[in-house]
């Protein structure tokens, strides 16, 4: 009998000791680089004991903006949905890579095999109402914005030989445009949004009201506020990624990025305080977005604690380090102009020949000791957004038409059913969960995730809470 007993205790201790070794294997990283972060009293993530064990939010909309960092962030989602198998949303062929911008966003720019989607990021001019029709109504909607004179002077020199309103500036001279705007730049014009409060009719705005209008931009500020759970700022990047990491409940490696779509720093120019403040006045409704929305970001941050962001920010910078190291063999990898770049699949687009953007080539001797699925993670790492958008279109394609082939007849909707048809089983508002447009990979992948509350300071200052659609009504 005794016996018995001892052989029950030694299977039950056996059994512990494997559950524990299993839960170390899968969750060993994270969990080590939580109990860091709790061993530095982090008030946002002490509030949530369940942290790390909620699953991840997959729903997510991303305001892709001009010049703020956003092909990086856009490049960290498509790899995010790729590991999680989720949904993103692409443009239709007729649109490009981008949701036929600068037209206001409508999901019928949306590919239809890419419906129900989970997230969104390429370019778009933002509508809520639109957005609204298309996305779950969990989503968590996030956007960038960048200070608005080096925002300004990226835009100015990117689409120098692109935009009319800057084509016709004698010299392509900064300064001269400043000085007369009105001189050269026609609000009715073809691409004019790249030339006057850029991030502002991204966001759906009105970009020619006049400054004196104050309260039309405090009232777009407000609607702007309702709607992003999170507004990252691209000069504190790796900041706004700790949040977005707390919204969402990712994990250390779904934040890994590198810099995509930058200009070589000879064709940068830094700015006298007189540009910066002339830049200022002509984009007045962005300067005020980026002052309050920067803002805000550092109330968040406090509420978490500095020490505590400053040490997600360290962690995460080791983490991308040794990510380079493995991609890259012990080193960054090499800036090189788009033209240099031998893999045509890494070069950045241009919008004229002028502009030097730079990219990245992968090392030749990189296939030598790794796995296929390991290099296809570094390609993707330094792809640009066209490529990127093209590959996973034709993955999210077969894998469409996979699950499409698997389906009982009597559920199959045809591939070339119009999206009309698709949209119009949701009324807008009205459904919880969309109707997957096919069983298998898609629809068994879809987050039940419920909105990970957020704690923060009792003053009313942080954010850190999503604001879903659900939110908004009540
Ligand atoms: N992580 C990070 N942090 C800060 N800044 C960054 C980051 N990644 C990219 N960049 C800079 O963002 C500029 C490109 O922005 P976008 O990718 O949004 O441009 S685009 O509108 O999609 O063409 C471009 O700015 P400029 O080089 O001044 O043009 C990039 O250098």
């Amino acid at each position: 009998m005794k016996r018995r007993e001892m052989s029950q205790k030694k299977i039950f201790l056996i059994c512990v000791a494997i559950s524990t070794v299993s839960l170390l294997l899968h969750h060993g990283g994270h969990l080590s680089w939580t109990m860091e972060a709790f061993h530095l009293s982090c008030p946002g993530l002490r509030s949530l004991p369940l942290w790390g064990l909620k699953p991840k939010h997959t729903n997510v909309a991303f305001l892709k903006t001009h010049k703020t960092a956003s092909s990086t962030m856009q490049n960290l989602l498509f790899r995010f949905a790729e590991r999680n198998n989720v949904t993103v949303a692409l443009p239709v062929q007729a649109c490009s890579h981008q949701f036929c911008y600068p037209r206001s966003f409508t999901p019928h720019f949306v590919h239809p095999h890419t419906i129900p989607p989970n997230i969104i990021t390429s370019h778009m001019r933002f509508n809520k109402a639109e957005m609204q029709r298309l996305m779950p109504n969990d989503t968590i909607y996030i956007t960038i914005l960048r200070e608005p004179g080096s925002m300004f002077e990226s835009l100015f020199s990117y689409y120098n030989q692109y935009c009319q309103s800057f084509k016709r500036v004698p010299n392509g001279s900064l300064e001269a445009f400043l000085e007369e705007p009105w001189h050269y730049y026609r609000p009715d014009e073809k691409d004019s949004m790249y030339a006057r409060n850029t991030v502002t009719f991204d966001l759906g705005g009105d970009k020619d009201r006049p400054a004196t209008d104050v309260t039309y931009a405090q009232t777009f500020l407000v609607e702007v506020e309702r709607v992003f759970s999170l507004v990252m700022i691209a000069e504190y990047f790796d900041e706004s990624l700790v949040l977005l990491r707390h919204l969402l409940n990712w994990d250390l490696d779904d934040i890994l990025y590198v810099k995509l779509n930058m200009r070589t720093t000879n064709s940068k120019r830094s700015l006298t305080p007189g540009l910066s403040s002339k830049i200022r006045d002509w984009n007045s409704i962005d300067a005020l977005l980026y002052d309050h929305f920067n803002a805000s970001l550092w109330r968040q941050l406090s509420a978490m604690g500095h020490a505590c962001v400053a040490r997600e920010v360290r962690l995460l910078r080791q983490a991308q380090e040794r990510l380079m190291r493995s991609c890259f063999g012990g080193r960054m990898p090499l800036l090189r102009s788009a033209e240099q770049i031998k893999n045509k699949d890494l070069r950045p687009w241009k919008p004229s020949g002028k502009v030097d953007i730079v990219g990245y080539d992968l090392p030749v001797n990189l296939s030598r000791g790794f796995s296929s699925q390991a290099q296809e993670l570094c390609l993707k790492l330094v792809m640009p957004e066209v490529q990127y958008t093209r590959v996973l279109l034709r993955s999210q394609l077969l894998r469409y038409r996979r699950s499409y082939q698997f389906r009982p007849p009597q559920q199959s909707r045809s591939p070339q059913q119009p999206i009309r048809t698709v949209l119009l089983r949701h009324p807008q508002g009205q459904r919880s969960q969309p109707t997957p447009a096919a069983p298998g990979p898609v629809s068994g992948t879809r987050s039940t995730s419920t909105t990970k509350p957020a704690e923060g300071p009792q003053d009313g200052t942080t954010k850190l809470r999503p604001k879903t659609s659900q939110n908004e009504a009540s």
